[in-house]
């Protein structure tokens, strides 16, 4: 068994990340506010309008691509964050979920690199913790770097068969510029001298929490920054970092920026209403039931706790006709993006996963999000009900509580987080407070 195939897949039950310690003091080098100004519509949430993307100097191809996707102003994230990133400044990143992070490293890669980048020579690597994150991100990078033909991007991660990664990487007329990926797959290419790092510029980590929290991972990351010049730009984002994490990032940083949430209460989403339901765990599924038939929604994600239990909720779900879709590591590599992108492209409106789709996956269309096994953290909590509500929009989570653990986790959010998540109301929700128009 290779070293990659080790490693099974990094948010499903099979591995549980260690314990982090909760995060209550979080000092903010620089106190990021990421939602006060909270609107109600997707592009109204940003903060200060008076800094529009033109006032980074991004290049013109950048600019034209950024309008083509729609967007009018950088949030807050952006505009905080840019300006320092595109210097080829270190960054580490904190900042609530769908608030637009990937854009900061996008944008600022894309700012940095050559127009006509030499072929066969990688200069940007970004890795994230899971497949269908790599594959998403890659599809930014595309997306911004529409106007950049010269620039090649490319997506690695296991799962997948190597022989054709190792063809990309052989041809330099198909070797990627930037490079995205899992650390499994990166750290095989880099030992087998396929890819090779000695000319990175630019290190990117996406949930950087959940990549050095887990032991396998962080080795993995750690392998890959070896072979990597000394003198580069490094960035690390996520929703949550712990003090102890924090520490961690800094070790591969030199005077990052810190952009940090100053108090916990923020990592709130103002868009979302959030709200539990105590029941018997043998009660689970008639109320899903009642729920899917009862809410309306665009688009819903419902979190299990492991892989078996997804399988068998989909396939009940389907079987009672809701449109319902599964994503666990369970399933075969190439049918997991299928799924993920029938699901992002609308296709498909239930999607029942295990923490696979608990972290970065942005799917505009999900405003409900369902905890119907709770996650065992506050953290995966937070991230969890992040894909609903994404930039501002509205959302609705409801987290199904069945015994007293659910409940200490709930108490945990409570606290953590500076929330009441009250009861679900017998009378339920009006639509019209979780649906955008
Ligand atoms: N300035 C902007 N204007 C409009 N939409 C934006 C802007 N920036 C980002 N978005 C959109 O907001 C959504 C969320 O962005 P993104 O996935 O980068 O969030 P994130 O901060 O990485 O969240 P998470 O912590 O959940 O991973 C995406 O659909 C993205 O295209």
């Amino acid at each position: 068994m290779s070293h990659e195939e080790d490693l099974i897949d990094y948010s499903d039950e099979e591995i549980q990340p260690t314990e982090a310690p909760a995060n209550g003091t979080a000092g903010a080098a620089k106190g990021l506010a990421a939602d006060d100004a909270a609107g109600d519509k997707k592009g109204s949430y940003v903060g200060i309008h008076s800094t529009g993307f033109r006032d980074f100097l991004l290049k013109d191809e950048l600019i034209r691509a950024i309008t083509d996707c729609g967007f009018e102003h950088p949030s807050e994230v952006q505009q905080t964050t840019i300006p320092q990133a595109i210097l080829g400044n270190d960054v580490l990143c904190q900042a609530k979920s769908g608030l637009g992070k990937t854009a900061v490293f996008v944008l600022a890669t894309l700012q940095q690199l050559d127009e006509k980048p030499e072929a066969g020579v990688a200069t940007v690597l970004v890795m994230c913790h899971t497949r269908e994150l790599a594959y998403q991100i890659k599809n930014e990078y595309n997306r911004f770097a529409k106007f950049l033909p010269d620039i090649k991007v490319g997506v690695f991660y296991g799962g997948t068969p190597i022989q054709e990664d190792i063809r990309i990487l052989k041809d330099k007329e198909t070797h990627p510029h930037i490079i995205v990926g899992t650390p499994g797959r990166i750290n095989a290419l880099v030992r087998d001298k396929v890819l090779r790092l000695s000319n990175l510029k630019h290190f990117v980590l996406d949930e950087c929490d959940k990549m050095l929290d887990q032991n396998d991972m962080r080795n993995d990351v750690q392998t890959i920054f070896r072979a990597t010049p000394a003198h580069k730009q490094v960035m690390m984002f996520s929703a949550t970092l712990s003090e102890e994490i924090k520490l961690t990032c800094k070790k591969f940083m030199q005077s990052p920026l810190e952009i940090y949430i100053d108090n916990e209460k923020k990592l709130t989403l103002h868009g979302l209403q959030q709200y539990y339901m105590k029941l018997e765990e043998r009660e689970k599924n008639r109320k899903l039931n009642d729920l899917l038939d009862t809410l309306e929604f665009n688009q819903v994600i419902i979190f299990v706790r492991s892989t078996q239990r997804c399988t068998e909720l989909d396939k009940l779900l389907r079987e009672c006709n809701f449109p319902s879709t599964a994503v666990h590591s369970g399933i075969g590599q190439e049918e997991r993006i299928k799924r993920y992108k029938e699901f992002k492209d609308f296709q498909t409106r239930i999607c029942v996963s295990t923490d696979i789709f608990g972290r970065g996956i942005d799917v505009e269309r999900i405003n409900v999000a369902i905890n119907y096994d709770m996650p065992d953290k506050a953290d995966s909590y937070l991230h969890r009900v992040g894909r609903a509500g994404r930039f501002g929009t509205k959302g609705l989570s409801i987290s199904f509580v069945s015994n007293p653990d659910d409940e200490t986790v709930l108490k945990e959010i409570e606290k953590r987080f500076e929330v009441e998540l009250p009861e679900f109301p017998a009378e339920g929700v009006d639509a019209s407070t979780y649906m955008d128009n």
